[in-house]
C-alpha cells in the first residue's frame, strides 16, 4: 500500500517555474489559474517529465525517474491547448477503436471521425479527439490545459460530465483553466500560479 496515495511533487523547478510543491489525492482536483506567461502549462509540462527540472514527482510512491518517460506519460497525462498530430488520419491515433467509439460518444462525437483526416475537423472536434487519444490509456492523472476552450456550452457539459465520472473513480485532476465557472464547478481546491510559486486561495 502507498504511503502516499496520490501525486506528489517535491521542491519541483526549471529555470521559469518554481519552486512547487504540492499533493493532490486520488479523486482530486486541484485547479490552477495564472495571468497569461505566468507558467501554468509549464508547470503541467515538468509534472508530465517533458522538460528538464530538478525536484521530484511520484505517483503512489512511485517516482517519475523509476520508469521509462512515456510509460510516466501514460499514468500522468498531459492534454496540451493545442494538441500535436502524428499522422493526418484521424484513426492512426486511437489503437483500440473499440474502446474508442464509446469515449468518442461520451463527448458528442460520431465513430466516423475517425475515418477523417485531422485537418478536416474542427478545432472543437480535434480537442474532444485529443482528450480520447489520451484517456484509453487510463491515465491515473490528467494534467488538463484548457481542456474545453474550443467547446460550446452543451458539448463543454457533456466533456465535464465525463470527467467527473472518472473523478468520482478516483481519477486525479490538475486542470489550468481561465473559465472561472469551470474551476468553481469542477476544482476541489484553487491556487494561482504568481512568480513561478503556487498560492492557495478561495475558489475565483
Ligand atoms: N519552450 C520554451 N522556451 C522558452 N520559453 C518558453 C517556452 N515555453 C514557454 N515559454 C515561456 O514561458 C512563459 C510561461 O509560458 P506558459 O505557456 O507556461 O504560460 P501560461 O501561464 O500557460 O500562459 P497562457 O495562460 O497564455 O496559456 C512564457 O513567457 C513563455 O513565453
Amino acid at each position: 500500500m502507498s504511503t502516499q496515495p496520490g501525486l506528489v511533487a517535491t521542491d519541483l523547478r526549471s529555470s521559469r517555474v518554481g519552486p512547487v510543491t504540492l499533493h493532490v489525492r486520488p479523486g482530486e482536483c486541484l485547479a490552477i489559474t495564472g495571468p497569461s506567461g505566468s507558467g501554468k502549462s509549464l508547470l503541467l509540462r515538468l509534472l508530465a517529465d517533458l522538460d528538464p527540472h530538478t525536484g521530484r514527482v511520484t505517483l503512489d510512491d512511485t517516482d517519475a525517474q523509476s520508469i521509462p518517460g512515456h510509460v510516466w506519460r501514460e499514468r500522468v497525462a498531459y492534454f496540451p491547448a493545442e494538441p500535436g498530430w502524428w499522422s493526418e488520419q484521424a484513426c492512426d491515433h486511437v489503437a483500440d477503436t473499440g474502446a474508442a467509439r464509446t469515449l468518442l460518444g461520451s463527448v458528442g462525437l460520431s465513430e466516423r471521425m475517425l475515418s477523417s483526416k485531422i485537418h478536416t475537423l474542427s478545432t472543437g472536434e480535434r480537442q474532444r479527439l485529443a482528450l480520447v487519444r489520451g484517456l484509453l490509456h487510463k491515465p491515473k492523472v490528467l494534467l488538463l490545459d484548457e481542456p474545453t476552450s474550443a467547446l460550446d456550452p452543451d458539448s463543454t457539459a457533456l466533456v465535464e460530465q465525463m470527467l467527473a465520472g472518472l473523478k468520482r473513480d478516483g481519477t486525479i485532476f490538475i486542470l489550468v483553466s481561465h473559465n472561472a465557472a469551470q474551476t468553481r464547478r469542477f476544482a476541489d481546491r484553487h491556487f494561482t500560479l504568481r512568480d513561478g510559486r503556487l498560492e492557495e486561495g478561495d475558489a475565483p
